[in-house]
């Protein structure tokens, strides 16, 4: 296989001979061959030629439409209908997507109203936004999300595309693998997920602990009334714990100076801290964990971009550097972890199942592939972290602004753990209420609100539609096509949820009535996503917030927002407040969501708590 830097190169290279030297070429050969160039001379025959590239460009694609719907109607089915925008091609689209703008929330629209657009103008939960000749299916349909994930799972996988764009930042890892690979990646990693092995919530205390630590002393004598960014302590929270519990190594980056209240300008995602680490070993964390943020926001504009990332980095890959610095950072630990199990060997020792107490451990056990190891690594580092950290957040920026939801959640707290009792598998199993307002969280703001998949090369695929998808006929998504679904805006969906969808109402999961919406349907609801390729982290996930609301919970009495706080370019902006036709939400958002690969809140979540006495 080619060298991943080389890979897109080679298919821009293609791309480009496909589009722009082969019709000309034919062109040319079919005057020459009906010997008319002298006829038309050189500045028509030159101009001709230069026409042929966009009409053979357009004319490919009208062929390959009218073929596919063709297919489609032979198969009693539909084609997603499609956008056609204010440009040729769409191009308006790509240069927004180019500009950070699209659906993510990083441009001035709120995250995801751009797709809805999309969906109010061809009156459709599922739409095909042609940009530039490539076809591109968006969809919050649960029917079209339910295939895609379970029912018709085989008949897609993450694609040539998305390989692509993520190969020189998470390399053979279990993201971005298909078929039998990406099997073998999660036969290998999921019994490092067994409940015993993340049930032991000492390292979420641990790391609870310090983050709250910190998050007691800024709030006592901090500036600006104590302030602080909820979003950068629990990033760091989460990347300490999961880097000890992958690799047996804290990041420690809890110990590195916090953004300051009043001070912190508009960082890449949230606010920035103050770059002053301390000795050259945190300056090397640093570099790693600036490094990761780096890759996963190139990541990100790649994906906006589609394919067309290939034009924008033809000269330069912008992952390389970044991908430099993580992979000197990990792979002496890889290197160590290979050795130190070669040893084992070599001496007769054979541990036992379950002795290994990270997944580097594990997997230097189960494979010397030292570059597997570091990807695999590296892939769940990025799983683990941000997804968490969002789910913290947003579950602290809706406990302020429904103050009776943080009581509530507070008085079960202290009814079960008492204000000093230690969280385990146990008890957070009896917290209903605190699981009810996560899973609302996640309903509300999903970690991951973007997502996507391809059919198979060749293989298209009928998919029928549910009691409320529209169109209300079979819908065909032909061979090798993105499809990009939507839960941020599916799990907002009024005719999937009722008429209080936008409203934060934890006591959906708990009331039996309300509770049924959601058991008759499960796909509604899919923060994980489901079917094989559901998160091997989920109950990781849900175990580590946990411990952590309960310990915040017995030191913390209430939260409040802290909007003079958020560096500015990061409040909603004022047009959010009028914008009615777009939903409830929107107009009442206090904080600015977006997305890059998943959900953060620009320029941070400024809040202050109050501590209890
Ligand atoms: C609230 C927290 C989390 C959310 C919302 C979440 C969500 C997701 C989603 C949506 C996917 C599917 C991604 C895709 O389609 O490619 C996924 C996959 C995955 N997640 Fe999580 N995740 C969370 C936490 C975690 C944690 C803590 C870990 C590990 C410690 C983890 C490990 C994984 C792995 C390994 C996969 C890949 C599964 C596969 O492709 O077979 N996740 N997660």
């Amino acid at each position: 296989m080619l060298p991943v830097d080389v890979q897109y190169r080679v298919y821009l290279l293609r791309q480009f001979f496909r589009l722009c030297i082969v019709p000309p070429i034919g062109l040319f050969a079919i005057l020459s061959f009906a010997d008319v160039t002298g006829a038309l001379g050189r500045i028509l025959t030159g101009a001709l030629l230069l026409a042929s590239i966009p009409a053979a460009f357009f004319g490919l694609g009208y062929c390959s439409h009218f073929a596919n719907e063709r297919r489609a109607r032979s198969l009693g089915a539909v084609l997603a209908p499609e956008f056609y925008g204010g440009t040729a091609g769409n191009a308006d689209i790509f240069l927004r997507a180019l500009r950070g703008g699209g659906g993510s929330g990083t441009g001035r629209a709120y995250i995801g109203n751009n797709w809805l657009d999309l969906f109010r103008r061809t009156g459709s939960t599922t739409c095909n936004m042609r940009v530039l000749g490539a076809d591109k299916i968006l969809t919050m349909d649960d029917a079209v999300i339910k295939a895609v994930l379970a029912t018709s799972f085989q008949h897609f996988e993450k694609g040539s595309s998305l390989r692509m764009r993520m190969e020189s930042f998470l390399g053979n890892g279990i993201f971005n693998r298909d078929g039998d690979v990406w099997k073998m990646h999660r036969a290998m990693t999921r019994p490092f997920f067994a409940k015993e092995r993340i049930s032991d919530f000492n390292v979420f205390d641990e790391h609870s602990k310090k983050a709250l630590d910190l998050l007691e002393s800024t709030t006592r004598t901090g500036p600006r009334k104590g302030a602080i960014d909820a979003q950068d302590l629990y990033a760091r929270f989460t990347l300490d714990t999961a880097s000890e519990f992958l690799f047996g190594h804290d990041l420690n980056t809890l110990a590195m100076p916090l953004p300051i209240a009043g001070e912190a300008k508009l960082g890449p995602q949230g606010s920035s801290p103050p770059d002053t680490a301390a000795d050259s070993h945190s300056r090397s964390f640093l570099a790693f964990v600036q490094a990761f943020e780096s890759a996963q926001l190139n990541a990100s504009r790649r994906a906006r971009l589609g394919d067309l990332f290939t034009l924008v980095e033809a000269f330069h890959d912008e992952s390389a550097e970044h991908v430099k610095v993580i992979r000197s950072f990990l792979d002496p630990l890889v290197e160590r972890a290979v050795g130190q199990n070669a040893e084992r060997k070599r001496a007769g020792i054979v541990p036992g199942p379950g002795d290994e107490t990270t997944l580097l451990d594990y997997m230097a056990q189960n494979t010397s592939d030292k570059r597997v190891i570091r990807d695999e690594l590296l892939n769940i580092l990025l799983a683990s972290r941000d997804t968490t950290a969002a789910l913290l957040t947003f579950t602290t920026y809706l406990c302020a602004m429904h103050p009776e939801a943080f009581q509530k959640m507070r008085d079960e707290a202290m009814q079960v753990c008492g204000p000093t009792g230690q969280p385990s598998y146990e008890v957070i199993r009896q917290l209903k209420y605190m699981r009810a307002v996560l899973n609302e969280t996640l309903r509300l703001y999903p970690p991951v609100p973007f997502n996507g998949r391809a059919t198979l090369p060749g293989q298209g695929i009928v998919i029928p539609p549910s009691p409320h998808s529209v169109p209300q006929q079979p819908l065909y998504i032909p061979p090798d096509t993105n499809v990009t679904f939507a839960p941020f805006l599916m799990h907002r969906r009024k005719d999937l949820w009722g008429d209080d969808a936008e409203s934060f109402v934890p006591e959906r999961w708990i009331d039996p009535e309300r509770l049924a919406r959601f058991t008759a349907n499960p796909m509604i609801w899919v923060p994980f996503n489901a079917g094989p390729r559901i998160c091997l982290g989920q109950q990781f996930a849900y175990n580590e917030a946990s411990v952590f609301l309960v310990r915040l919970l017995q030191r913390f009495s209430a939260v409040e927002l802290a909007p003079d706080c958020q560096p500015k370019g990061s409040t909603p902006p004022e047009i959010w407040k009028h914008d009615t036709a777009h939903g409830y939400l929107p107009t009442v958002e206090q904080c600015w969501p977006a997305s890059a690969l998943t959900l953060f809140a620009k320029g941070g979540l400024w809040v202050r708590f109050t501590p209890a006495e």
